[in-house]
């Protein structure tokens, strides 16, 4: 099976041009001031005219207004990836007024409960992101998973993604529990916070391309 891969919260040129040598098939940039991985729109697009096309750059947000959304569009994003309290509501109004722009919801899941957010976002989101609840200040990016049996067998209702914790070493159990076809990783391919690791991207692209 072949799994495709994002890299989330890079804000250097280095780990930029690593993701992409090494086969990202997504990179993300953070656009939330609390993070640690937190870039401008400016930064963003300086950093997105050295990715190729066949590359898609997602905007990683948190309950957005508008003109956020806007201002980080400009910069060359194809995708927002929202990881606030979007109401199925809300996520309908950004599809209109950006409706070239592929929309991920993330849900924080830490229970089997937590999954029945899942259908109201169908025919709305363009894809499902699984992500570990987290209790601190940051929706995701915080290196926690959560019990990946929770999707075995799940009908899922839209097409999806795996985040939460995810490294090099645990990817290939994670993706034989889940069947995941995108995993998405951040602190696993980081020596701290917010700090990426050039050797870290390119083994947990290399370990994906193994599976
Ligand atoms: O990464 C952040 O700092 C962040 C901040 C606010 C909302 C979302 C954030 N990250 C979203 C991601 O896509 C992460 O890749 C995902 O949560 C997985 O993170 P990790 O468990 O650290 O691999």
């Amino acid at each position: 099976m072949s799994v495709r891969t994002k890299i989330c919260g890079l804000s250097t040129e280095e780990t930029v041009a690593t993701a992409v040598r090494y086969g990202a098939d997504y990179i993300g940039f953070v656009f939330f001031e609390k993070s640690p991985r937190s870039v401008t729109p400016e930064k963003a697009a300086m950093l997105i005219r050295q990715i190729p096309d066949h590359v898609q750059k997602m905007g990683v947000f948190v309950d957005p207004d508008n003109n956020l959304l806007e201002r980080a569009l400009a910069s060359g994003l194809t995708g927002f990836q929202l990881h606030g309290h979007e109401t199925a509501e809300r996520i309908a109004s950004i599809r209109e007024t950006f409706p070239k722009v592929k929309i991920w919801k993330a849900l924080s899941i830490a229970n089997s409960q937590d999954l029945a957010q899942a259908p109201h976002y169908r025919g709305l989101a363009d894809r499902l992101l699984y992500d570990a609840r987290t209790d601190g200040v940051l929706p995701g990016g915080m290196g926690r998973r959560f019990d990946w049996r929770l999707l075995k067998e799940y009908k899922h209702p839209l097409p999806w993604a795996l985040s939460g914790g995810l490294d090099a070493n645990n990817i290939a159990q994670a993706v034989a529990i889940t069947g995941a076809e995108l995993v998405d990783i951040s602190s696993g391919v980081e020596t701290s916070p917010g700090i990426k690791d050039m050797d870290k991207i390119a083994q947990f692209l290399q370990a994906v391309r193994l599976l």
